[in-house]
Order: C-alpha cells, then structure tokens, then sequence
C-alpha cells in the first residue's frame, strides 16, 4: 500500500529537521518495505515569499490529497514580529491549517529519558518515570476567539476573546477520557473556574461526560496550581484535558522536565486519519543554519504519524525505540548537553539522524 504523506518543511530549522525525519521514514520503508509518497507542500516564509500569502489555497487543496501531514515549525523570530514576512504566521498559516482539517485534539506526550536524567532542572527522584499526557483543545479558544482593537478613553484598547461551545468542550473531553482508559485511568481537567465564567462550562461538561467513563477518576485543577504541580509533583499527573491557550503553555512547561522541548513530538486529530504531525517547539530562529538543531521532535512526530494515521505500530514502536537507545550510547545534540557534561559525545543535526537511521 501507498501511503500519500504532506511535508511542510517550515522556517528557520524546519528543512534541516525535516530532513532527518524524512531520512527515518525513508529506512522504514525499506525495512519494511512500505512505500510513502511524499508532496512537498508550500506555506508559511517560502509560500509568502512566492506568493505574497502564509497558506494557499492551492497548498490546502494538495494537503486534503494526502493521508497524513508532517510539519515543521513556522514563524519568524520573535522579534521581527511586524517583519510582512513573519506577521501573522500563527494566525495566516498554523492556526488555519488546524483549523481546517478540524484538527481539534492536540497530544503532546511528556516522557524522561533514562539516558537523560542528569539533564532535567528538576531533581531525578521527582521526575523519574513520569509520563503525562497533555491533550489539548486545538481548534477554538481564545486564539480563534473575535479580537478586537479600539480607541477608548483617547488610548489604545485590545481584547482577545476565549469562546467554547459546548460540543467542542465535549468532543475533546471523550478523547481525554478515552486515552485514559489506556493509561492510567486519571483526568485531570486544567482550567481557571474560580474567575473564567467559559472554565466554569469545562468543568460541567467534562463532569458530565465522566459519567460515561466510570473506570476513569476526574480530578480538577486550576491552572496556576497545575503549573507548579508540573514542576512539584509530575507524577501525580496521568492525562490533563484543557484548553488551547493553557494546553500552549503548559506542554512547553512539561517538555522541559525531560531536559529540552527539542524532544517532543505532537499528533493533531481529528475525526478522520488525516492527522497533522509536528514538533511542538517552533521554528528557533537563533540556531537555524548550524546542523545544531536537535531532530528528534521531528523524528518522533514520524513515529507517531506511523502510528495514529497509518497504524503501523511496530514500525512506529521502533523509532521510538531508536531514539532511546542512540541517547543511551550517549550521543547528544548540544541542547541535551547539561552543565558538568562537556565530555558528552556532541553531534550535529545530520548526524542524530544518521545515528537513529542506523540503529533502526
Ligand atoms: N507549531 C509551530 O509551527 C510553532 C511555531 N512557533 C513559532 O516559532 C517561532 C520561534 O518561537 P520561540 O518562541 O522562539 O520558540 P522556539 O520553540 O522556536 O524556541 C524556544 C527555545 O527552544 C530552543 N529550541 C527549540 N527547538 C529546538 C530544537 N529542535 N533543538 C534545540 N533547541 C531548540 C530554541 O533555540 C529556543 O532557545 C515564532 O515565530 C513562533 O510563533 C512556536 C511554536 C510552535
Ligand atoms: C501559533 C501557536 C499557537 C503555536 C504554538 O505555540 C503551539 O501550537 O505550540
Ligand atoms: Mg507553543
């Protein structure tokens, strides 16, 4: 079987990345002899270069060919923020792209790597053998939200406004509740019902659709307090439901407790096979160009491309595996270079691939 796979090579570090993922898809199918057709698909800085727009509508129509998207970051730096290139990246490319596949379940899984325990900035025995599962709201809040600007008073006023509906509540809550069921069996809902009236919605639907789940245990927490539970005490987090905006922040928060956000893959679901697969750092426009880059959040959205759009769970499995096994050799790109480790084996971009690449 041929499988029609999309690549969005992205800015900044993106192609250099991208490169090694494809790299990893390429030797899986030769082990196993499967074939991916790629179509490379043009958004963000290359297709504004072009044709003067983040996302096409000829890119649209070429991506709903496909079975399943792989991407790499998008953006401009920070701080080029009104750059014509970069403005409006988020809200003209990822945002729509999300958006229009209904992409509305965003996993983001935090894991630590044995090889890698001398890294995390938090002490060894608190994040030993965590695994929580980020499942985030993905296409509506309040980065979807009516945005306004005005002039009140004589001064400048902005507003961005954080809307739920019920059914989207629901939808992503049975997800949450469903990957549970294959876990640990805890949710914990994260939001900020002691002042935000839409939270308050999250907490009534998501209890209601617990009824459902009677072998699931719902637990609630506020946001602020989750995010120092992250840091104080990950284990007792199993699969946390919440929404775009805090689902944003807080799986860059929990990436970290393995020791780099360059680890981490994500899936974005929806309600057909065509799932979106991307790092859930972005474009890092500061180490773009120097093969320093550490691939594995691209690699690993491989991984789980092969698993939730093509169910190829061995294949998938043994990536991951890959990549656990060169970091216990030692191998290292130099964000996983923690202070005192200077004697680490410290290679570049291409050769983690090529490490991975072998070891499959
Ligand atoms: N899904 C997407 O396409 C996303 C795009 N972005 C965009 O990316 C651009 C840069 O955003 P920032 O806030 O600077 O966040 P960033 O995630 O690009 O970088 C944050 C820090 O992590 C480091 N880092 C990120 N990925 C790394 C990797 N693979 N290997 C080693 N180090 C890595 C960077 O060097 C930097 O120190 C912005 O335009 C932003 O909007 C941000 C997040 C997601
Ligand atoms: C446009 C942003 C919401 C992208 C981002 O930071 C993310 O999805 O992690
Ligand atoms: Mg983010």
């Amino acid at each position: 079987m041929a499988y029609q796979v999309g690549v969005f090579n992205g800015d900044y570090i993106g192609p250099e990345i991208m490169a090694e993922a494809l790299k990893i898809l390429d030797v899986i199918a030769k082990k196993h002899n499967h074939q991916f057709d790629l179509t490379f698909l043009e958004a963000s800085g290359e297709a504004f270069d072009k044709y003067g727009e983040h996302l096409p509508q000829h890119t649209l129509d070429k991506a709903a060919q496909c079975d399943a998207l792989l991407k790499g970051p998008f953006g401009g730096p920070p701080e080029e923020l009104n750059h014509p290139k970069w403005a409006g990246v988020e809200k003209g490319a990822i945002l729509p792209l999300r958006k229009h596949f209904n992409l509305y379940t965003n996993l983001r899984e935090t894991q630590v790597f044995d090889a890698l325990r001398d890294l995390s900035p938090i002490k060894w025995d608190i994040v030993r053998g965590i695994n929580v599962l980020i499942v985030r709201e993905l296409t509506s809040g309040i980065y979807f939200g009516p945005k306004n600007n005005q002039v009140v008073d004589g001064e400048r006023e902005s507003s961005d406004l954080e809307v739920y509906r019920e059914s989207e509540i629901r939808r992503i809550a049975k997800k949450a509740f469903e990957y549970a069921q294959n876990r640990n069996r805890k949710v914990t809902l994260v939001a900020k019902s002691n002042v935000l009236t839409s939270s308050v919605l999250w907490r009534e639907v998501t209890a209601e659709v617990a009824k459902d789940y009677a072998d699931v245990t719902l637990d609630y927490m506020h946001v602020d307090n989750a995010s120092m539970q992250l840091i104080l005490n990950p284990r007792q987090f199993d699969v946390i439901l919440t929404n775009n905006i805090f689902g944003d922040i807080l799986s860059d928060e929990a990436s970290v407790l393995s020791g780099s956000i360059g680890l981490f893959p994500s899936a974005s679901l929806g309600d057909t096979t065509l799932g979106l697969y991307e790092p859930i750092h972005g474009s890092a426009p500061s180490i773009a160009g120097k093969n320093i880059a550490n691939p594995i959040s691209t690699i690993l959205s491989v991984a789980l491309m092969l698993r939730y759009s093509f169910a190829l769970h061995e294949e998938a499995a043994s990536i991951e595996r890959a990549v656990a096994e060169v970091l216990s050799k030692g191998h290292r790109t130099v964000d996983l270079v923690g202070p005192g480790q200077e004697s680490a084996n410290v290679v570049g971009t291409r050769e983690m691939g090529d490490l991975i690449a072998n070891e499959i």
